[in-house]
């Protein structure tokens, strides 16, 4: 029998492109094919360009290596990394869609406490076109879903929440940890009879928190522009921190214009736990910068005159380039290739003229062969 989900056309399958960042391989797009079959793919090679990475049959997609990087960006591809998994956000800036969805190819379907299969994608979606309630913490967790509502207390003017920008998914099996937590924890296992939570909640106003980037949906129009993954891997002194600087990022500017981010389901299966100790050398400097990075953030005011994410974006890279860049050097370099990522993102999206011609095609369209009948 056909999966469920085939049956029907899921939602804003025109309106939302599927980034994938991929050093090893696509195979695991088999077990989400009937979640993501009708769906457009933006797959980010990183690593060797010469190496041919197979996208599995019936698929349609876009494909870019580093080749591809350097010749759509020229001098502006120094903004994005290379050998580390912050290149995924190349797709954030060449996709032509309102929606994103972005995972890991080492993460899978996950099965919820009933044994069904979790659709991932659509539970994001549900994430993304409900409001968020950042400005008063519902006790009942997420008011929209089925089940729940607004409490006794919680006050009517607030009722109607704000626009969702981020929806934040979380991992069954090997949970994100950094490297000296999986080491002193190499065993442990988030299983769904023991860690499943079933719950969707919005990050209150002015609270941070450690965005990670292999189960994240966003609102590209509402927030696409701050989704800059930083300068991490080859030729850096950190690496591991990219969807974390975003993050921060993102939430700091989401709290200024008044949009809201939601973390809990979806979870997916994340398999393959990365060597804690290579982690352990990209993520030291991140690990003891951080306690002076988060002061910063949570200290962070942006102008009024903020009234885009691109305005607030550029005013806090000066403010990076201003507080943080005594701290190390490093991050004068991350604040320009702040300003050269806002730029690239302008120039590559840039609205076409009333009247004008079609919007650009995308950069580099393919499709794989239908499905062979099994
Ligand atoms: O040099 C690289 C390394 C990896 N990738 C791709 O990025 C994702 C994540 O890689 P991996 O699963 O090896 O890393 P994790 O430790 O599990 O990832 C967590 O840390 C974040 C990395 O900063 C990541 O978002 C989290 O999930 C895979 O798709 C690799 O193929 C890469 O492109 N280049
Ligand atoms: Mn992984």
């Amino acid at each position: 029998m056909a999966h469920p989900s085939t049956k029907i056309i899921p939602p804003l399958t025109d309106e939302l492109d599927i980034v994938i960042p991929t050093i090893r391989n696509l195979d695991f797009l088999e077990q989400w094919r009937p979640f993501f079959e009708h769906y457009h793919l933006i797959i980010v090679q990183d690593g060797d360009p010469t190496k041919k990475i197979r996208v599995p049959d019936g698929f349609d997609y876009e494909l870019y290596n580093r080749n591809d990087v350097n010749k759509i960006l020229g001098p502006k591809a120094s903004c994005i990394s290379f050998k580390d998994s912050a290149c995924r956000c190349f797709g954030f800036l060449v996709s032509k869609k309102k929606y994103i969805f972005t995972i890991d190819d080492d993460c899978f379907v996950a099965k919820d406490p009933t044994g069904k299969e979790i659709n991932a994608l659509a539970q994001h979606i549900t994430n993304l076109l409900t409001p968020s309630t950042p400005d008063f913490f519902n006790t009942l967790y997420d008011p929209y879903r089925d089940g729940a509502d607004f409490v006794r207390g919680y006050p009517f003017s607030l009722r109607e929440g704000v626009p969702t920008a981020i929806s934040h998914g979380l991992w069954l099996n090997i949970p994100d940890y950094d490297a000296p937590t999986q080491l002193v924890k190499p065993r442990e296992r988030n299983t769904s009879s023991n860690r499943y939570v079933d719950a969707v909640m919005t990050i209150p106003k002015r609270t941070l928190f450690p965005m990670c980037g292999m189960n994240l949906g966003f609102n590209r129009e509402l927030i696409g522009p701050a989704m800059y993954f930083g300068l991490m891997g080859d030729g850096q002194p950190i690496g591991r921190y990219d969807d974390m600087w975003a993050g921060w990022c993102c939430k700091v500017i989401c709290d200024h214009l008044g949009l809201g981010v939601k973390t809990g389901l979806p979870y997916l299966w994340h398999s393959k736990a990365s060597n804690p100790f290579v982690n352990l050398k990209k993520e030291y400097k991140g690990i003891y910068w951080q306690e002076d990075i988060i002061p910063f953030f949570q200290a962070v005011v942006l102008p009024k005159e903020c009234t885009t994410v691109q305005k607030c974006y550029i005013e806090l890279s000066k403010q990076v380039k201003e507080k943080l860049g005594p701290m190390d050097n490093y991050f004068e370099t991350l604040a320009d290739a702040m300003v050269t990522w806002i730029e690239a993102w302008d120039e590559i999206n840039a609205q076409p003229k009333a009247g004008s011609q079609p919007t650009t095609p995308p950069l580099k369209k393919e499709k794989s062969e239908e499905p062979k009948p099994k």
